[in-house]
């Protein structure tokens, strides 16, 4: 190939060369990373400082944008470096758990089997099938095997009851996690077709987790006792069968995929436990986590009793479940997975506050926590913006004192302080500001990409596109709809950008809902009711657009509608209103900002792309939102605005998107 075309061969070669200094620099990285951990045993620090990685990763960022390097970029490689030396650091404190023997559900080819694998990944040992649950804890309690591995909870689905009523003994201990990603296959022996399936064989954790696949596929299903039977059954047998499993699994032997990823959604993963019959100590410097079991007395603020010991003494609860006590009917007992380690101070104090108030607890081990949340760095751009100096920012307006019975839940005096909205990375409301950007339209896979990797670049935080489009004219655009919102969706994730986009009516409410972080309800929709009343009882974020021809009042009372519906994630955006003016398409009515402000605890958006319908207002408009308090803007730009199939006119052009941003954040 080289010697065809020297150039290339020559370039490859420097690509070679670098790719081999990175991985040198990596090995240094990582061998000062133990160093660190030894030093950090002997001065009774944490291993984990997420101040320093906050610290490294702005450093990193702004560097990277000095070199022409997308910032989500540098910080997703940076992340990735991090993990790996706080896990080399953890392994350096706590020697990772050695095994001869592992039981686990069903042997090879489960989805445990893989679980186990990765958890003894440092010690030659060997799987020990057990062909139940019970059997598997049944193994370990007899001293067949020195650890058992079992899932635990599924992200989809949700605790494996099972599972939580087998640790209700207490004799057996956790004393390690692991969070394996599952990617649920359809195989079958080769030559079959879907059509042609008449039985599904897997294990009803697997079954359950693709529900809506088998049932679009009217696919009548079997239970196994494991993955790894069902696959042993439908490769031995001439019937038309197929089994759910991961594709690797299936190949040994030798069937082929019907159908990939046919989960319920996208990205899988379920935790899964290690049991030993012996507690285990975890070193003091790595982050660790506890599980406990506790069972109430039957009154009145039982469990917030036990819930305010947590609290008063910050320890954080990262589950809890309850399941029914065995042979006292109604009676649950509760399992709580805590951040901490059981003998710290604070863990042991806790213990004995819990003991005072509760008829039993237990704990059910205590063990290294394998996910630790990543340091969150705003792009450095960002950073500054998000630190909005709030000396510059606008002096608070007082809302007129007036009791409004129209919007209650929207007012400042049901909640006096900021709500504030987390989705996906981004905080919108309070003292931060934002730029949600993207295309009018989602019009092809290509260009959403570009636009979505132009909208990370730049730090705008939250990706806007159209999928289904309100048009003015029948014959116009209507956008690509659910397939568009796929591609949008893919390539938000390849950037790390949550979504936003419109929603137009109650019955597309749950499938834009499926993908979309936030939902947009349309200036022409603000008083569809009943779609307002779908968003409410939707769990995504939405935002609210104010009608062409609507007062605040009447923004606000539509809002009371979505929030009146139980969704207490809602922000308002002003749009531009209809008035005698024409020099522009609609008048910015940059006034409600503050007059919002005071009167809601809810996020102000500001739209100046659709306010103005020309691209030459759309800056000047953003940093006046901004001026104003405005929580964020939500602008348009399009790689070829000329070409663009909805609302050109308005698109910024990229470098033009990119010289807002500077001054945005100067
Ligand atoms: C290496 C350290 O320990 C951890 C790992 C870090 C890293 O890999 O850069 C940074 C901070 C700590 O969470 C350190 O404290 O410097």
């Amino acid at each position: 190939m080289a010697s065809k075309n020297p150039a290339l061969g020559e370039l490859r070669e420097q690509i070679s060369e670098l790719d081999n200094e990175l991985i040198q620099m990596l090995a240094k990285r990582q061998a000062l990373a133990k160093a660190v951990a030894e030093n950090k045993q002997g001065s009774d620090l944490p291993l984990r400082d997420i101040e320093r990685e906050k610290h490294l990763l702005g450093q990193h960022v702004q560097k990277a944008q000095s070199l022409g390097l997308n910032p989500r970029f540098v910080t997703r490689v940076f992340h990735t470096v991090i993990e790996e030396s706080l896990r080399t650091q953890r392994h350096t404190l706590q020697p990772p758990l050695k095994a001869a023997r592992v039981a686990v559900l069903g042997g090879e080819g489960s989805y445990s089997a893989e679980a186990a694998k990765a958890c003894f990944a440092d010690s030659e040992h060997q799987l020990v099938a057990g062909q139940q649950f019970a059997d598997v804890v049944r193994l370990l309690r007899q001293g067949e095997v020195d650890y058992a591995v079992l899932p635990i909870e599924n992200s989809i689905t949700g605790a494996i009851s099972p599972v939580y009523d087998l640790l209700r003994d207490g004799d057996l201990y956790i004393v390690g996690e692991h969070y394996l990603p599952v990617r649920h296959t359809l195989l079958a022996k080769p030559g079959a077709t879907i059509a042609g399936i008449r039985r599904v064989l897997g294990h009803p954790q697997a079954l359950a987790q693709c529900e809506h696949f088998l049932q679009e596929n009217r696919l009548p299903l079997r239970y196994c006792d494991s993955t790894s039977e069902a696959l042993k059954t439908v490769a031995g047998s001439d019937e038309a069968l197929a089994v759910i499993a991961g594709e690797e699994a299936g190949a040994k032997l030798g069937l082929t995929v019907l159908a990939d990823k046919i989960a319920n959604a996208a990205d899988v993963e379920t935790r899964f436990i290690v049991l030993a019959r012996q507690l285990q100590s975890v070193a003091k410097a790595v982050q660790a986590k506890s599980s406990l079991l506790f069972c109430t007395w039957q009154r009145p603020g039982a469990l917030v009793d036990v819930l305010q010991v947590f609290r008063d003494r910050g320890i954080n609860l990262t589950r809890i479940e309850s399941r029914p006590m065995q042979g006292e009917p109604w009676q649950v007992m509760f399992f709580v997975d805590a951040e901490g380690n059981v003998e710290s101070e604070t863990f042991v104090d806790a213990l004995q506050a819990i003991a005072r108030c509760t008829r039993l607890v237990k704990v059910l081990g205590c063990y290294p926590s394998e996910r630790l949340p990543p340091a969150q760095v705003p792009v450095a751009v960002l950073a500054q913006s998000e630190q909005q100096d709030t000396a510059a920012a606008p002096a608070p307006v007082s809302a007129p004192v007036k009791s409004n019975k129209a919007w209650k839940l929207a007012s400042r005096a049901h909640k006096p302080e900021d709500t504030v909205i987390e989705v996906g990375g981004a905080s919108i409301g309070g003292n931060g500001f934002i730029v949600m950007a993207g295309p009018c339209s989602v019009e092809s896979e290509q260009q959403i990409e570009q636009c979505a990797e132009w909208t990370a670049r730049h730090g705008a935080s939250v990706l806007r596109g159209g999928c289904f489009k309100p048009r003015t004219s029948p014959y116009a655009f209507q956008g690509l709809g659910l397939p568009g919102l796929d591609l949008m969706k893919a390539a938000g994730s390849r950037h790390g950008l949550p979504i936003i986009t419109e929603v137009m009516a109650p019955e597309q409410v749950d499938a834009v809902a499926q993908q979309a972080d936030i939902l947009q309800i349309g200036a022409r929709n603000m008083q569809n009711f009943s779609l307002l009343k779908a968003v409410g009882q939707c769990h995504r974020p939405v935002m609210l657009k104010r009608g062409l021809m609507n007062s605040v009042d009447e923004l606000l009372q539509a809002a009371e509608y979505i929030l009146a519906g139980g969704n207490q994630q809602v922000m308002l955006c002003e749009r531009g209103i209809r008035t005698f003016e024409t020099a522009t398409r609609n008048t910015l009515d940059l006034s409600a900002v503050p007059v919002l402000r005071a009167l809601t605890h809810l996020p102000i958006i500001v739209d100046p792309s659709h306010a103005a319908g020309r691209r030459d207002l759309v800056e000047p408009l953003s940093l006046a939102a901004k001026a104003v308090g405005a929580h964020g803007i939500i602008v348009e730009f399009h790689p070829e605005p000329e070409k663009a199939l909805s609302d050109g006119p308005q698109a910024l052009y990229f470098e033009q998107f990119a010289n807002m941003m500077r001054k945005l954040h100067a």
